[in-house]
C-alpha cells in the first residue's frame, strides 16, 4: 500500500530555532487526517514540507509515493490541492476574475487564464460548481463574493486538477457559524465523493467531522499525538497540546472541547508564560 504522507525523523531548524524536532508520521490511504495545536506549533511548517515549499534540515520525507530528493516537485504538486486563507493575499489579482474562470485557473495551477481552456475544463468546472454548490454565483467577479463563497471558490479551484491529496489551512477562519458549517458539510462530500485524502488544519476540534479519521497533536514543534481521532483525542493528550485543562465531549459524532470551568486567571497567565 502507497503512502500518502510519509515523514521519518524529520527536522525542521532556522537560525538556531527548532520549528519542528523529530516528526515521525505516516498517512495511509483512505485515512483523512486533522491538525490541530496552538499557534506557532508548527502546522503551516509541516504543511510547507508537505508542498516541497520548505525542505526539512533532516529527515526523510515521502508524499504520493514520491520521495522528495527524488520527485519532480512541480509534477507532484499538481495531485496536492491546497486551499488556504493566505491566498486572500492574491485577492487583488483575484478580484476581477469570475467565479468559473478561478475554478477553471486550478488545473493550470495559475491565478487567471493564459492557456487553452477545452471543452471539457468546462464541463469540469461547471460539475464542480454545482457539487460546490456555488453555481449560481456563475459570472459574479471574487470581489462581490461573500468571505463563505470565496472559500468555497477557492475549494473548487483546488479540486479543479483531480488531486489525489487535498490540504485545507485553516478554511473556517473569519467565517460565521452558518458558513463554517456549510463549509464541514462539504468536507464531508469530499471525504464521500471526490477521491482524495484531505489534510485539514483548523484550532477547533469540533470541526473534526465523522468522516475525518485521524488526528495529529503538535506542541512546539514536537508531536504530542498521532493516530486514530479516538485514541488521540483524550482530555490528558489536548490538555497538554493547549496547555490548558482541556474536557472533550462527543456529540453527533463530533468531538467539542471546553475548558474545565475552576480555571483561574492564575492558571491561564501560567500556560500564557510557556
Ligand atoms: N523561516 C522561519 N524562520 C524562523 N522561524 C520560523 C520560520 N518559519 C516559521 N518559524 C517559526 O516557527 C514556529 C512555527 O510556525 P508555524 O507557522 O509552522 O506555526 P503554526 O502552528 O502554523 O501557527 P499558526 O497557527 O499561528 O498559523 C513559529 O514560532 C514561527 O515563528
Amino acid at each position: 500500500m502507497k503512502h500518502i504522507i510519509s515523514m521519518k525523523n524529520v527536522s525542521l531548524i532556522r537560525g538556531n530555532r527548532v520549528i519542528l524536532k523529530d516528526i515521525n508520521w505516516e498517512v495511509k490511504e483512505k485515512e483523512q487526517w486533522v491538525i490541530l495545536g496552538l499557534n506557532g506549533s508548527g502546522k503551516t511548517s509541516i504543511l510547507n514540507i508537505v508542498t516541497g515549499y520548505q525542505y526539512p534540515t533532516k529527515g526523510e520525507v515521502s508524499v504520493l509515493g514520491k520521495k522528495f530528493g527524488q520527485a519532480n516537485l512541480p509534477e507532484l504538486r499538481k495531485q496536492i490541492g491546497f486551499v488556504s486563507s493566505a491566498l486572500d493575499r492574491f485577492h487583488q489579482t483575484l478580484r476581477s476574475e469570475t467565479v468559473e474562470d478561478i475554478v477553471i485557473s486550478g488545473k493550470f495551477a495559475t491565478i487567471g487564464l493564459y492557456e487553452n481552456v477545452t471543452n471539457e475544463d468546462r464541463e469540469r468546472a461547471e460539475q464542480l460548481m454545482t457539487f460546490l454548490r456555488i453555481d449560481h454565483l456563475k459570472g459574479k467577479t471574487y470581489d462581490t463574493l461573500s468571505q463563505g463563497e470565496r472559500r468555497k471558490v477557492l475549494i473548487g479551484r483546488a479540486l479543479m486538477a483531480e488531486p489525489e491529496l487535498l490540504i485545507l489551512d485553516e478554511p473556517s477562519i473569519g467565517l460565521d457559524l452558518l458558513a463554517r458549517e456549510d463549509i464541514l458539510s462539504l468536507m464531508k462530500e469530499i471525504i464521500l465523493h471526490q477521491q482524495c485524502h484531505v489534510l485539514y488544519v483548523t484550532h477547533y476540534i469540533g470541526e473534526i467531522i465523522e468522516e475525518m479519521t485521524h488526528v495529529l497533536l503538535l506542541k512546539e514543534g514536537q508531536i504530542v499525538a498521532a493516530g486514530r481521532k479516538e485514541d488521540v483525542l483524550t482530555e490528558e493528550r489536548l490538555s497538554e497540546t493547549f496547555q490548558l485543562p482541556v474536557k472533550v465531549h462527543w456529540e453527533n459524532n463530533r468531538p467539542w472541547a471546553s475548558i474545565h470551568k475552576n480555571i483561574g486567571s492564575a492558571t491561564l497567565a501560567k500556560a500564557e508564560s510557556k
